[in-house]
Protein backbone atom coordinates (compact mmCIF):
# COMPACT_ATOMS: atom_id res chain seq x y z
CA UNK A 1 0.00 0.00 0.00
CA UNK A 2 1.37 3.76 -0.90
CA UNK A 3 1.25 6.16 2.35
CA UNK A 4 0.91 9.26 1.37
CA UNK A 5 1.75 11.90 3.95
CA UNK A 6 0.04 15.24 3.78
CA UNK A 7 1.84 18.25 5.52
CA UNK A 8 1.43 21.98 6.03
CA UNK A 9 2.14 24.37 8.54
CA UNK A 10 -0.61 25.27 11.04
CA UNK A 11 -3.75 26.36 9.64
CA UNK A 12 -2.50 25.73 6.24
CA UNK A 13 -5.68 23.34 5.09
CA UNK A 14 -4.63 19.86 6.53
CA UNK A 15 -8.30 19.18 8.12
CA UNK A 16 -10.02 20.47 4.76
CA UNK A 17 -7.78 18.74 1.84
CA UNK A 18 -8.00 15.73 4.48
CA UNK A 19 -11.90 15.75 4.04
CA UNK A 20 -11.84 15.64 0.19
CA UNK A 21 -9.43 12.76 0.00
CA UNK A 22 -12.67 11.16 2.45
CA UNK A 23 -14.57 12.09 0.53
CA UNK A 24 -13.36 10.52 -2.39
CA UNK A 25 -13.25 7.19 -0.50
CA UNK A 26 -9.48 6.76 0.69
CA UNK A 27 -8.94 6.41 4.41
CA UNK A 28 -7.12 9.53 6.11
CA UNK A 29 -5.27 9.07 9.79
CA UNK A 30 -5.25 12.35 11.20
CA UNK A 31 -2.13 12.51 13.17
CA UNK A 32 -3.52 15.25 14.91
CA UNK A 33 -6.44 13.07 16.41
CA UNK A 34 -4.10 10.26 17.12
CA UNK A 35 -2.26 12.89 19.27
CA UNK A 36 -5.70 13.31 21.62
CA UNK A 37 -6.41 9.42 21.75
CA UNK A 38 -3.15 8.90 23.61
CA UNK A 39 -3.94 11.02 26.27
CA UNK A 40 -7.22 10.08 27.00
CA UNK A 41 -8.47 10.48 30.77
CA UNK A 42 -6.91 6.77 32.27
CA UNK A 43 -4.12 6.76 29.91
CA UNK A 44 -0.52 6.47 31.04
CA UNK A 45 0.48 9.69 28.98
CA UNK A 46 -2.23 11.71 30.84
CA UNK A 47 -0.99 10.63 34.25
CA UNK A 48 2.85 11.44 33.73
CA UNK A 49 1.66 14.71 32.17
CA UNK A 50 -0.28 15.74 35.26
CA UNK A 51 2.95 14.81 37.52
CA UNK A 52 5.08 16.52 35.04
CA UNK A 53 2.74 20.00 34.40
CA UNK A 54 0.41 19.48 38.07
CA UNK A 55 -2.70 19.62 37.79
CA UNK A 56 -3.61 22.91 36.25
CA UNK A 57 -3.50 21.27 33.21
CA UNK A 58 -6.07 18.65 33.55
CA UNK A 59 -9.66 20.15 33.74
CA UNK A 60 -12.21 19.19 36.32
CA UNK A 61 -14.18 16.74 34.30
CA UNK A 62 -10.97 14.77 33.96
CA UNK A 63 -9.55 15.89 30.52
CA UNK A 64 -6.48 17.61 29.26
CA UNK A 65 -6.79 21.49 29.39
CA UNK A 66 -5.26 21.66 25.99
CA UNK A 67 -4.86 25.40 25.83
CA UNK A 68 -3.21 25.89 29.27
CA UNK A 69 -0.66 23.06 27.89
CA UNK A 70 -0.24 24.76 24.86
CA UNK A 71 0.38 28.24 26.01
CA UNK A 72 3.14 26.27 28.35
CA UNK A 73 4.74 24.16 25.69
CA UNK A 74 4.84 26.74 23.30
CA UNK A 75 6.39 29.36 25.53
CA UNK A 76 9.22 26.92 26.57
CA UNK A 77 11.19 25.31 24.41
CA UNK A 78 12.26 22.29 26.85
CA UNK A 79 8.86 21.71 27.98
CA UNK A 80 7.68 21.24 24.57
CA UNK A 81 10.75 18.84 23.90
CA UNK A 82 9.39 16.74 27.09
CA UNK A 83 5.79 16.31 26.22
CA UNK A 84 7.26 15.10 22.29
CA UNK A 85 9.47 12.54 23.90
CA UNK A 86 6.67 11.10 26.01
CA UNK A 87 4.09 11.67 22.68
CA UNK A 88 5.93 11.11 19.56
CA UNK A 89 6.65 7.28 20.10
CA UNK A 90 3.13 6.94 21.47
CA UNK A 91 1.91 8.48 18.58
CA UNK A 92 3.74 6.65 15.85
CA UNK A 93 2.93 3.24 17.51
CA UNK A 94 -0.49 3.51 17.19
CA UNK A 95 -0.44 4.79 13.45
CA UNK A 96 1.73 1.75 12.60
CA UNK A 97 -1.08 -0.17 14.29
CA UNK A 98 -3.49 1.60 11.68
CA UNK A 99 -1.56 1.64 8.23
CA UNK A 100 -0.98 -2.43 8.74
CA UNK A 101 -4.69 -2.86 9.39
CA UNK A 102 -5.35 -0.52 5.78
CA UNK A 103 -3.01 -2.43 4.33
CA UNK A 104 -4.56 -5.65 5.11
CA UNK A 105 -7.49 -4.27 4.30
CA UNK A 106 -6.70 -3.84 0.37
CA UNK A 107 -7.37 -0.46 0.15
CA UNK A 108 -4.45 0.92 -2.57
CA UNK A 109 -3.11 3.87 -0.92
CA UNK A 110 -3.61 5.78 2.41
CA UNK A 111 -3.16 9.02 3.76
CA UNK A 112 -1.24 10.44 6.44
CA UNK A 113 -2.08 14.13 7.52
CA UNK A 114 0.53 15.20 9.73
CA UNK A 115 1.61 18.52 10.63
CA UNK A 116 4.81 17.35 12.00
CA UNK A 117 5.46 14.57 8.93
CA UNK A 118 9.09 15.86 8.03
CA UNK A 119 9.96 16.92 11.82
CA UNK A 120 9.67 13.49 12.72
CA UNK A 121 10.34 10.50 11.53
CA UNK A 122 6.83 9.89 10.62
CA UNK A 123 8.44 10.74 6.85
CA UNK A 124 9.78 7.47 7.39
CA UNK A 125 6.62 5.59 7.10
CA UNK A 126 5.58 8.06 3.99
CA UNK A 127 6.37 6.90 0.17
CA UNK A 128 4.98 10.73 -1.05
CA UNK A 129 5.56 13.88 0.58
CA UNK A 130 1.75 16.02 -0.34
CA UNK A 131 2.36 19.72 0.71
CA UNK A 132 -0.87 21.94 1.57
CA UNK A 133 0.69 25.55 0.93
CA UNK A 134 -0.54 28.91 1.96
CA UNK A 135 1.45 31.95 2.43
CA UNK A 136 2.43 32.59 6.05
CA UNK A 137 0.22 35.23 6.31
CA UNK A 138 -2.66 33.42 5.63
CA UNK A 139 -1.72 30.53 8.03
CA UNK A 140 -1.85 32.90 10.73
CA UNK A 141 -5.36 34.63 9.85
CA UNK A 142 -6.95 31.23 9.01
CA UNK A 143 -6.01 29.97 12.35
CA UNK A 144 -6.24 33.36 14.64
CA UNK A 145 -10.11 33.02 13.05
CA UNK A 146 -10.41 29.54 13.39
CA UNK A 147 -9.11 29.16 17.21
CA UNK A 148 -9.71 32.80 18.55
CA UNK A 149 -6.17 32.71 19.45
CA UNK A 150 -3.69 35.71 19.09
CA UNK A 151 -1.29 36.70 16.39
CA UNK A 152 1.78 36.23 19.15
CA UNK A 153 0.71 32.69 20.00
CA UNK A 154 0.01 31.98 16.43
CA UNK A 155 3.64 32.92 15.57
CA UNK A 156 5.36 31.37 18.59
CA UNK A 157 3.33 27.93 17.01
CA UNK A 158 5.10 28.74 13.15
CA UNK A 159 8.48 29.16 14.63
CA UNK A 160 8.15 25.20 16.03
CA UNK A 161 7.44 24.21 12.29
CA UNK A 162 9.46 23.93 9.75
CA UNK A 163 9.53 27.15 7.25
CA UNK A 164 7.34 27.19 4.29
CA UNK A 165 10.61 27.21 1.76
CA UNK A 166 11.81 23.90 4.18
CA UNK A 167 8.50 22.44 3.64
CA UNK A 168 8.63 23.05 0.06
CA UNK A 169 11.32 21.72 -0.48
CA UNK A 170 10.77 18.23 0.22
CA UNK A 171 7.80 18.23 -1.56
CA UNK A 172 6.60 15.70 -4.49
CA UNK A 173 3.38 17.61 -4.68
CA UNK A 174 1.90 20.86 -3.88
CA UNK A 175 -2.05 21.61 -3.45
CA UNK A 176 -1.96 25.58 -3.05
CA UNK A 177 -4.66 26.43 -0.70
CA UNK A 178 -4.69 30.22 -1.17
CA UNK A 179 -8.14 29.95 -3.27
CA UNK A 180 -10.95 28.79 -2.30
CA UNK A 181 -11.73 25.62 -0.60
CA UNK A 182 -13.64 24.69 -3.99
CA UNK A 183 -10.34 24.98 -5.54
CA UNK A 184 -8.39 22.78 -3.34
CA UNK A 185 -11.31 20.51 -3.81
CA UNK A 186 -10.65 20.21 -7.18
CA UNK A 187 -6.78 20.06 -7.28
CA UNK A 188 -7.43 16.73 -4.72
CA UNK A 189 -9.62 15.02 -7.23
CA UNK A 190 -6.70 15.97 -9.70
CA UNK A 191 -4.22 14.89 -7.52
CA UNK A 192 -6.10 11.27 -6.64
CA UNK A 193 -5.45 9.69 -9.57
CA UNK A 194 -2.19 10.33 -10.01
CA UNK A 195 -1.81 8.61 -6.64
CA UNK A 196 -3.50 5.73 -7.68
CA UNK A 197 -0.93 5.11 -10.57
CA UNK A 198 1.56 5.76 -7.65
CA UNK A 199 0.47 3.42 -5.51
CA UNK A 200 -0.33 0.88 -8.68
CA UNK A 201 3.30 0.96 -10.00
CA UNK A 202 4.28 0.51 -6.08
CA UNK A 203 2.72 -2.99 -6.06
CA UNK A 204 3.95 -3.58 -8.95
CA UNK A 205 7.58 -3.41 -7.67
CA UNK A 206 6.35 -6.11 -4.55
CA UNK A 207 5.24 -8.34 -7.26
C1 LIG B 1 0.09 21.30 22.90
C2 LIG B 1 -1.28 20.67 22.61
C3 LIG B 1 -1.85 20.01 23.87
C4 LIG B 1 -2.23 21.81 22.16
O1 LIG B 1 -3.46 21.25 21.81
P1 LIG B 1 -4.51 22.02 20.84
O2 LIG B 1 -5.80 21.27 20.94
O3 LIG B 1 -4.52 23.46 21.19
O4 LIG B 1 -3.90 21.90 19.38
P2 LIG B 1 -3.89 20.63 18.35
O5 LIG B 1 -3.35 19.42 19.05
O6 LIG B 1 -5.20 20.51 17.68
O7 LIG B 1 -2.76 21.09 17.34
C5 LIG B 1 -3.03 22.20 16.48
C6 LIG B 1 -1.82 22.49 15.63
O8 LIG B 1 -0.72 22.94 16.44
C7 LIG B 1 0.49 22.55 15.82
N1 LIG B 1 1.27 21.70 16.76
C8 LIG B 1 0.82 20.81 17.69
N2 LIG B 1 1.84 20.23 18.35
C9 LIG B 1 2.97 20.76 17.82
C10 LIG B 1 4.37 20.57 18.08
N3 LIG B 1 4.78 19.70 19.00
N4 LIG B 1 5.24 21.30 17.33
C11 LIG B 1 4.83 22.17 16.39
N5 LIG B 1 3.53 22.39 16.10
C12 LIG B 1 2.62 21.69 16.79
C13 LIG B 1 0.11 21.77 14.57
O9 LIG B 1 0.06 22.61 13.45
C14 LIG B 1 -1.28 21.28 14.91
O10 LIG B 1 -2.01 20.97 13.75
C15 LIG B 1 -1.17 19.60 21.47
O11 LIG B 1 -0.92 20.22 20.24
C16 LIG B 1 -0.13 18.52 21.72
O12 LIG B 1 -0.34 17.63 22.52
N6 LIG B 1 1.04 18.61 21.00
C17 LIG B 1 2.12 17.65 21.17
C18 LIG B 1 1.88 16.44 20.30
C19 LIG B 1 2.25 16.75 18.87
O13 LIG B 1 3.42 16.96 18.54
N7 LIG B 1 1.22 16.78 18.00
C20 LIG B 1 1.39 17.09 16.60
C21 LIG B 1 0.98 15.90 15.77
S1 LIG B 1 2.22 14.64 15.73
N1 LIG C 1 -9.33 27.58 0.94
C1 LIG C 1 -9.78 28.06 2.11
N2 LIG C 1 -10.41 29.26 2.17
C2 LIG C 1 -10.83 29.76 3.35
N3 LIG C 1 -10.70 29.15 4.53
C3 LIG C 1 -10.09 27.95 4.54
C4 LIG C 1 -9.60 27.34 3.34
N4 LIG C 1 -9.04 26.15 3.66
C5 LIG C 1 -9.17 26.02 4.99
N5 LIG C 1 -9.81 27.09 5.51
C6 LIG C 1 -10.11 27.34 6.94
O1 LIG C 1 -8.88 27.67 7.55
C7 LIG C 1 -8.78 27.07 8.84
C8 LIG C 1 -7.55 26.16 8.86
O2 LIG C 1 -7.77 25.05 8.00
P1 LIG C 1 -7.55 23.55 8.54
O3 LIG C 1 -8.16 23.39 9.88
O4 LIG C 1 -7.94 22.61 7.45
O5 LIG C 1 -5.94 23.62 8.68
P2 LIG C 1 -4.94 22.55 9.29
O6 LIG C 1 -3.73 22.57 8.41
O7 LIG C 1 -5.63 21.25 9.48
O8 LIG C 1 -4.58 23.23 10.68
P3 LIG C 1 -3.85 22.65 12.01
O9 LIG C 1 -2.41 22.42 11.67
O10 LIG C 1 -4.01 23.72 12.99
O11 LIG C 1 -4.58 21.39 12.40
C9 LIG C 1 -10.10 26.33 9.09
O12 LIG C 1 -10.96 27.17 9.82
C10 LIG C 1 -10.63 26.10 7.67
O13 LIG C 1 -12.04 26.03 7.65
Amino acid sequence: MLVAGLTGGIGSGKSAASACFTALGVPVIDADLVARQVVEPGSDALQKIAAHFGQDVIRADGQLDRPALRRIVFDKERERNWLEALLHPLIRESILDTLEALDADGHPYAVLASPLLLETDQHLLINQVIVVDVPEQVQVERTMARDGIEEAQVRQILAAQLSREERLQHADQVLDNSGTEEQLQEAVKALHPVLLALAEAESGDHD
